[in-house]
C-alpha cells in the first residue's frame, strides 16, 4: 500500500525556474525510493516539498491519504535529515536529539529511553554527553539521523546526507543506513547523484532530468533495460554510438551490425561488459587505443575508423595491445531513436 502520493506536482520559481514539472510518484510503506539525477535536476526541490520547506505551484502531495500539500514542516509526519546536517553544535548530543521531543512534550523518562534507544540504533551507544562539535563526521551525521529517528517520522526524507564524508566513510554510512531502515521499515525518500549510492540502497530509482521523470523502476531494471539514451548513459558505463541503419544494418565509422528497425538515425547502446573482443588484421573494426589492467579484468579503450571511442571490458587484457584492429561482438544491445528505445536484444 502506498503511503506517500505525489501527484502532478510542478515548482516553478520565481523568474521562471521550472525546478520541478509534473512529478508523480507513489511510495508504498517500507519502501525506499532514491530520487537519482544530475545536478540541477530537481530532486532536492522535489525532497523540500516533500518535507513542506517548499510550496509547490501546482499539483498535491498525500501521506496515508491525508492532503499534506500546504501542511507546515513541523506538523507533516516527515524527518528530513539535510545535507550539511545543521545540528546544534554548542549542545551535547543527547540535548540535541530530546530538543524535539520536549517541543512535543513527551515526558523526561520516555525521552530518556527514546534517546538512547536511537542512539544504540545508529551504533552511538554511549555518546549522549559528548559535545556534537567534538565528533568526526560521520559521527554528526549518524547523530543528525538519530535527530529525525527519535521524532518516529512516517516518512525519512534525506538529502545526500553522505555527501561530505568520503568514499570509505561514504560506503559504510550507506550500508548501515540501509540496515536501520529495513530493520525499522521506515518509508524513505532519498536525494543522490551518486548512481552507485542509488544502485546499492534503493528499493526503486527515480531517474530525474530537467525536474521530470526519465525512468522509475528497480535498479537492476534501471540498469539492465535504460529507458531513454539519457538513463542509458547516466547509469553505469554505456557505450552510446550514433549512427545510421539502412536495410536492417546499423553503421557507425567501419562498424556495422544487424539491427532490425526501420532506416533512419540509431543510437546504439551496449554495456563495456557486453562487449566481446577479437584480433583481427583484416577486415577489422576499430583499433586498440589503450589497455589497462585492473587485475581482476581489463578494460580496453577502442576507436572506431571515425575515432567514435568505445571501451570493452576483457577478462584477458595481455591479449591486446595499442595500435591493435579488432573486430566487435555485442552480446546485449538496445537501440534508441527520438530518445526512447526502438530495440533490445
Ligand atoms: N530557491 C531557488 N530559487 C530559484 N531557483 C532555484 C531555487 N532552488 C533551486 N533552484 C533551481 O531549480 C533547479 C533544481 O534545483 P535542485 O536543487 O532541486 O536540483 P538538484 O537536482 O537537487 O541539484 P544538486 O544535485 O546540485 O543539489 C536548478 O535549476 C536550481 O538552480
Amino acid at each position: 500500500m502506498s503511503v506517500l502520493k505525489i501527484k502532478d506536482v510542478s515548482k516553478i520559481f520565481a523568474g521562471g525556474v521550472r525546478a520541478v514539472e509534473n512529478f508523480s510518484l507513489d511510495v508504498a510503506d517500507g519502501e525506499l525510493v532514491c530520487l537519482l539525477g544530475p545536478s540541477g535536476s530537481g530532486k532536492s526541490t522535489l525532497l523540500r516539498m516533500v518535507g513542506g520547506f517548499e510550496r509547490p505551484t501546482s499539483g498535491e502531495m498525500t501521506i496515508d491519504g491525508e492532503d499534506i500539500t500546504h501542511v507546515p514542516p513541523e506538523k507533516r509526519p516527515t524527518g528530513m535529515v539535510f545535507q550539511s546536517h545543521a545540528l546544534w553544535t554548542h549542545m551535547n548530543v543527547f540535548k540535541n536529539l530530546a530538543f524535539g521531543l520536549k517541543l512535543r512534550k513527551v515526558a523526561p523518562d520516555e525521552i530518556k529511553r527514546r534517546v538512547e534507544a536511537v542512539l544504540d540504533l545508529v551504533g552511538l551507544n554511549g555518546y549522549g554527553a559528548r559535545h556534537v562539535a567534538k565528533l568526526s563526521g560521520g559521527q554528526q551525521q549518524r547523530v543528525a539521523l538519530a535527530r529525525s529517528l527519535v521524532l518516529e517520522p512516517k516518512i525519512l526524507l534525506l538529502d545526500e546526507p553522505f555527501a561530505s564524508l568520503d568514499q570509505h566513510l561514504r560506503e559504510r554510512l550507506r550500508e548501515e543506513v540501509r540496515d536501520i531502515q529495513q530493520r525499522l521499515k521506515i518509508t524513505t525518500l532519498f536525494v543522490t547523484h551518486g548512481q552507485d549510492e542509488a544502485l546499492s540502497m534503493a528499493d526503486r530509482i527515480v531517474v530525474m532530468r530537467d525536474g521530470k521523470t526519465e525512468q522509475i523502476d528497480r535498479p537492476d531494471v534501471v540498469y539492465r533495460e535504460p529507458r531513454t539514451p539519457f538513463v542509458a548513459g547516466f547509469i553505469g558505463t554505456m557505450n552510446l554510438i550514433e549512427g545510421n541503419v539502412a536495410n536492417g544494418m546499423f553503421s557507425k565509422g567501419g562498424y556495422s551490425t544487424p539491427l532490425p528497425v526501420s532506416d533512419g538515425p540509431a543510437i546504439l547502446a551496449v554495456r563495456p561488459e557486453a562487449l566481446d573482443l577479437t584480433v583481427a588484421g583484416e577486415g577489422s573494426q576499430g583499433k586498440v587505443h589503450r589497455v589497462t589492467d585492473y587485475g581482476t579484468h581489463g578494460l580496453v579503450d577502442l576507436e572506431l575508423n571515425d575515432s567514435t571511442r568505445v571501451k570493452a571490458m576483457v577478462s584477458h587484457p595481455d591479449m591486446f595491445r595499442a595500435g591493435q584492429g579488432v573486430t566487435l561482438s555485442p552480446r546485449a544491445i538496445a537501440a534508441y531513436r527520438d530518445g526512447v528505445v526502438i530495440h533490445r536484444a
